[in-house]
């Protein structure tokens, strides 16, 4: 099933709604002197799941909250807080519509469903087996191919550094990987960066509870985040060309992400150099792997590890020729794509299992002392460094 379409099935449940920077589409309503029946409304409902390409989160707005005002009447519910986006943006939009009657913004959704239908593609033009490609995310760009979903980080110009969009939307495709019909799930970045970790601009965005409701928020979304990655439940492959910071050179997360690079990349976790802690269970997992001398050098005193390095202590599966990396690793992606997808998945829980609720109780630590870490001044100057350019990494 298209993402925009098991998107659209939920209407949008929060998670998954990217409201800020899709560009606005003009709507033409046809709008028409006819009721439209409730058989109608329910047409239109099914159309809304067979559209191909995204129409653009103004619309969806629209979409959601004319379905809301036809089905629940004017808007019920408790305003969410300014920091909830998402839920925001849907409320605002549905609250928006006053006291419209039922039967009128009933119309109006079948109207502008009927408007998309026919100015968008929809999937009864597709092909069956044409290859997937999403359009609904803004920081990532997830395709699936001859048994592969790649999940891509699409902010080049950022250096791929996790907003807090991306970390949403990175949640949403693992989950969607996890139910597509894909042997294996590939994580790769877009540009000269594989990622340069946590987006700190994210730090700069303070709700009214203050730097406090910030870091609680914070250490929730990381929980959530890196939990995902230790309940994904098939074969997940990390592929890296290039320099990675932070977060993601955290891979042996869940003892079950296979890990290719290339000769020229680089892992780098330095928590320390930014007032903060290890991560993405890494305090627990990287002594394991490593030894507990080597994971200090990189945990403690952030030092940089070539892939060499890094493979030879675990960390990394394979290095591979820059020239020929992308070569070297999509011929294993595509042999390993072809074997039998449950045995693979059933092997992955198994070794995986036995560590899996150890996991947990360490990433929900690691939060913890994370959120602390987050109202240090040593982390607030070291934020304040970066943005005002006083130092790089
Ligand atoms: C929910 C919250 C969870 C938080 C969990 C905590 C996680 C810990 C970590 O993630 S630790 C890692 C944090 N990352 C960094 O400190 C990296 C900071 N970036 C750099 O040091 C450098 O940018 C670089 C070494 C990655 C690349 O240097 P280079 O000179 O090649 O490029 P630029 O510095 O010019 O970068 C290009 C633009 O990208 C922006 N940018 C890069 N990294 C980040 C980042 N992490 N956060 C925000 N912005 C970043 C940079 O500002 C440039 O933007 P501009 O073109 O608009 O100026």
């Amino acid at each position: 099933m298209a993402h925009l379409a098991w998107r659209l099935a939920q209407r949008w449940c929060p998670s998954s709604l990217q409201v800020i920077s899709f560009p606005v589409v003009q709507l033409h309503l046809n709008r028409t002197a006819m009721r439209a029946s409730q058989k109608d409304f329910e047409n239109a409902m099914n159309q809304v799941k067979l559209l191909k390409k995204d129409p653009g989160n103004e619309v969806k707005l629209k979409l959601y909250s004319l379905y809301k005002q036809a089905t629940e009447g004017p808007c019920n519910m408790p305003k969410p807080g300014v920091f909830d986006l998402i839920n925001k943006a849907k409320w605002d939009a549905w609250n928006a519509l006053g006291s419209l009657p039922k039967e009128t913004a009933r119309q109006n959704y079948v109207d502008l469903v009927s408007s998309l239908s026919s100015s968008l593609e929809s999937s009864s033009q597709v092909e069956p087996g044409t290859d997937r490609k999403s359009t609904g995310y803004e920081t990532l760009m997830v395709t699936s191919e001859d048994g592969i979903t790649k999940i891509m980080l699409n902010r080049p110009t950022k250096k791929n550094a996790l907003n807090v969009e991306m970390y949403h939307e990175i949640m949403h495709a693992l989950k969607a990987a996890s139910k597509d019909d894909s042997a294996i799930t590939v994580l790769t970045g877009n540009g000269d960066y594989y990622s340069s970790g946590n987006d700190l601009t994210n730090f700069t965005d303070i709700p009214p509870g203050g730097v406090e409701e910030k870091a609680k928020n914070g250490a929730v979304l990381l929980r959530e985040f890196v939990g995902c990655f230790i309940d994904f439940p098939k074969p997940l492959i990390a592929s890296g060309q290039c320099p990675a910071l932070g977060h993601l050179p955290s891979p042996s997360l869940g003892y079950s992400i296979a890990v290719y690079a290339s000769d020229r990349a680089t892992f780098h976790t330095p928590f320390s150099h930014l007032g903060q802690s290890p991560e993405g269970c890494s305090s627990y997992t990287f002594p394991k792997i490593m030894s507990p001398a080597k994971a200090t050098e990189m945990l403690v005193f952030g030092k940089k590890l070539t892939a060499g390095e890094a493979c030879a202590q675990g960390l990394v599966t394979e290095v591979f020729p820059d020239s020929t990396f992308q070569k070297e690793v999509w011929t294993r992606l595509k042999a390993f794509a072809k074997l039998p997808p449950n045995a693979m998945r059933i092997s992955k829980e198994i070794i995986r299992n036995r560590e899996k609720e150890k996991l947990h109780a360490v990433n929900a630590e690691e939060c913890s002392v994370l959120q602390g870490r987050w109202l240090s001044d040593e982390c607030m100057n070291a934020v304040v460094n970066f943005l005002s350019r006083k130092s790089k990494l």
